[in-house]
């Protein structure tokens, strides 16, 4: 099998070939279980004569680079900043233009401005389409055709190349119309017509009857008629027959395989053998886009809403990925290989135009690892040395898509390092065979094994929808029985996870009432705690609310007093002057009575002036009496304005005197609590004191009486020293400790106690 790839940046297309080898014997047998590439004979071809030095290399991948040349507006825009430099054919260099995000890094102090690759071989812009394909495909093609697994991909930024050197343009072709030209040159002659030897699963091929190669040509004419509408382009031979004269004048290629162990072997051409080898040729197009295959040979949907159907990725019985329910066409010419990719790349095109078109192209791509991709899945067998892999990596020159390109190269040299790693696997049987997990086979000479079965019919096989193997290879017979099996265990799996489903629920209900019970406790004591710290709070500022307005209050107060206060001669004196005044008003009253008494009678226009007319002319210091009593009741009117604003003065004083009352008084409380607080400390200072006395003066008696005890023990030593010493009673210890008090502990002890003891009876401290 060859596959080729496009790796492009959204998405990646596949391009498989399979051709098969066989002798025309056995070719119309129809049972579809026969392992037929056991019965493959060995088939004859002349070795390959030239193997290019660089791959003859044992690599599991060898990555190429091809540096693609300016174009013209690329010049004219200044994208020639010398940033790729090849050293030689191995070794390129990579310059960080002066403003990519690799050069101000760099000059941070973050990453290097140059880089240096390796490859197995590099390719500059110069390079012709069929000298890349000479250096590159040609050992691939040739052990392609001798059997083995081949994978070619191509990896770079948008606008790197890799269109150009997979594909080509139709008078420029690429690597993959010039392999398959070489192969079919290779066949010519020697191609089975029948339809009915096609690809089976992940490695293996198939007999078909006669109604499944009917529809295989059904299929075939319904893909070609894909592309019925277009203008038919230029045909590919044109171009083939310089291809020959390029890469295939000197290729042939040989290959055998055993009839026991399907193992693959190069046998030296023999014409006679040769004559006798078949092949079939068949070809597939898919895409992984987002990670869902879809087949490009598939005609694309009418509606605009409905989405292309994704294919599944599934596992043969020996591991190998394949894509389930590809089509695969049956090409006998690399014409009609040219136009299957033609139709492939139409059905992509359309299907990329809706996409664009539809909402769906606003979706985020999802990183998926490297290592769980389906990319990664469907050549994992090839990676792990089932087959060669080259890897083309394409990058221009423009200093613009600098960092893009440096982020390519260091991607392959990884992808490089990780691939060379993966043990190389021996080749395994091509037999098709269902294992289970013990690696015991499912079927055994046609028989199901129950405890096989029931071991791979486990909870995670159940579960695991990507990772299913492929039930269609069993007989119809055996799918029913497992399909009834697993409908059995399906309903047991569902009463099971809904039991479990009940119980996590109760349990996790359960825990969750208990810590919701829980933390409502907490939260109300937590709640009870703040109340209380901040009533506490509240009323401690209350409190200094309280004693700051109470002062405030009582400073004012003072002030007020302050401000308004009349001394009291004054106030006296003041009140006399109004007394006096008072008397004298009342005095004019009488006067004014008495005058006006007299004048009423007649009547005047004018009181006022009449008064003055009629009244007498009571000289006294030249003024009249109407004059007088002019100024008297202004007087008065003064004198009454004075006497209500002393009148308010007064009562403002009065109350200021009841607020200095209270205010003294309540002083007055407190000088008398204070001084009874002090009476009563004094009191009991003179308790004290009375005590202390007493005890001074006890203290006094008790040395008194010690002196005389001494006295009297000296007395007694003297009198009889000899008595003295066998007593060593109460008496002796006191002596011992009256003669030596520094040394005995019992002495002082016993002085101690002495006096003390006499004290603590007579009057305890209180
Ligand atoms: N080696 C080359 N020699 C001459 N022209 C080339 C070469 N490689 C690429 N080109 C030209 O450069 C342009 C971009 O190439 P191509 O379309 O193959 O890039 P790409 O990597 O496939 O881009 P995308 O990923 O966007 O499809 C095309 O016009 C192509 O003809």
């Amino acid at each position: 099998m060859t596959t080729i790839i496009d790796l492009t940046q959204d998405c990646t297309v596949f391009v498989h070939a399979d051709a098969m080898e066989s002798t025309c014997n056995d070719l119309h047998s129809c049972n579809p279980h026969r392992d037929v590439l056991s019965e493959l004979s060995s088939i004859t071809s002349t070795q390959s004569e030239v193997l290019d030095t660089v791959e003859q290399q044992p690599q599991q991948l060898r990555v190429y680079l091809r540096v693609r040349p300016f174009s013209k507006d690329e010049l004219s825009n200044n994208e020639d900043q010398g940033c790729v430099v090849l050293e030689n054919s191995q070794t390129v260099v990579l310059n960080a233009p002066k403003g990519s995000a690799t050069m101000k890094s760099s000059e941070k102090g973050i990453g290097q401005a140059i880089h240096k690759f390796s490859f197995s071989q590099i390719f500059g812009p110069e390079t012709k389409q069929a000298d890349l394909f000479e250096a590159t495909m040609k050992s691939q093609v040739c052990d392609y055709l001798e059997g083995k697994n081949a994978l070619i991909f191509s990896y770079g930024v948008t606008n790197a190349g890799k269109t150009h050197t997979i594909q080509g343009s139709h008078k420029d072709p690429g690597i993959l119309p010039r392999t398959l030209d070489v192969i079919f040159r290779h066949i010519n002659g020697r191609q089975y017509e029948n339809m009915d030897l096609k690809p089976y699963l992940g490695g293996d091929a198939q007999y078909l009857g006669p109604d499944q190669v009917k529809q295989e040509r059904c299929t075939k004419a319904t893909v070609f008629a894909l592309l019925k509408e277009e203008h038919e382009p230029p045909r590919v031979s044109g171009v083939s027959s310089d291809l020959f004269r390029a890469s295939t004048g000197s290729l042939s290629f040989s290959v055998s395989y055993d009839n026991t162990d399907n193992t693959v072997e190069f046998v030296n051409a023999s014409s006679g053998e040769r004559d006798r080898t078949q092949f079939a040729m068949w070809v597939a197009f898919y895409e992984i886009y987002n990670e869902s295959v879809y087949d490009l040979l598939q005609a694309p949907t009418t509606s605009k809403t409905k989405r292309r159907p994704a294919l599944r990725v599934c596992e043969d019985s020996v591991g190998d990925s394949y894509v389930r329910d590809l089509k695969w066409i049956n090409v006998h010419n690399s014409e009609e290989a040219c136009k299957i990719l033609r139709v492939g790349n139409k059905n992509r095109s359309a299907a990329s135009t809706k996409l664009n078109h539809s909402s769906s192209r606003r979706m985020k791509n999802s990183y998926i690892p490297f290592r769980e991709s389906k990319l990664t899945r469907l050549f994992q067998s090839i990676f792990c040395g089932k087959g060669r892999a080259s890897m083309i990596v394409n990058i221009n020159q423009c200093a613009s898509t600098y960092d893009e390109t440096l982020h390519v190269m260091k991607f392959s040299a990884v992808a490089k390092q990780v691939i060379q790693v993966i043990p190389t696997k021996l080749q395994e049987s091509f037999t098709p065979r269902l294992m289970g997990r013990d690696g015991k086979p499912l079927l055994r000479n046609g028989v199901i094994d129950d405890v096989a079965l029931e071991n791979y019919l486990s909870e995670e096989e159940l579960l695991d929808d990507e990772d299913e193997n492929d039930m269609s290879i069993l007989p119809q017979e055996d799918l029913l029985n497992v399909v009834e099996n697993l409908r059995t265990k399906l309903l047991a799996e569902r009463r099971k996870n809904l039991v479990q489903e009940i119980e996590i629920r109760k349990e996790m209900g359960d825990a969750m009432l208990q810590q919701l019970m829980e933390s409502e406790e907490l939260r109300n004591r937590q709640v009870a705690k703040l109340k209380d710290s901040y009533q506490e709070k509240l009323e401690n500022t209350f409190d200094l609310y309280k004693d700051a307005l109470k002062d405030h209050a009582y400073q004012r107060a003072l002030e007020r007093v302050e401000d308004d206060y009349v001394p009291l001669d004054e106030f006296i004196a003041e009140q006399e002057k109004v007394e006096a005044l008072e008397q004298k008003l009342s005095e004019m009253k009488q006067i004014m009575s008495g005058s006006t008494v007299g004048s009423s009678t007649v009547p005047t226009k004018d009181n006022s002036s009449q008064t003055e007319s009629i009244s007498p002319v009571n000289v006294d210091n030249g003024v009249t009496d109407a004059e007088r009593c002019k100024i008297l009741l202004e007087e008065k009117s003064a004198l009454k304005k004075l006497c209500e604003q002393k009148e308010e003065l007064i009562v403002l004083l009065e109350k200021k005197f009841v607020i200095l009352n209270d205010t003294l008084q309540e002083a007055g409380e407190r000088y008398h609590e204070k001084t009874s607080e002090t009476e009563t400390l004094q009191k009991r200072l003179a308790d004290q004191t009375q005590d202390l006395e007493r005890i001074a003066q006890d203290c006094r008696e008790k040395d008194k009486e010690l002196v005389l005890l001494k006295e009297e023990l000296v007395k007694l030593s003297q009198k009889s020293p000899i008595l003295s010493k066998p007593k060593r009673g109460f008496m002796a210890n006191i002596r011992d400790s009256v003669t030596s008090p520094r040394t005995s502990t019992i002495g002082r002890t016993l002085r101690k106690s002495v006096r003390t003891e006499p004290l603590l009876k007579k009057k305890p401290f209180h």
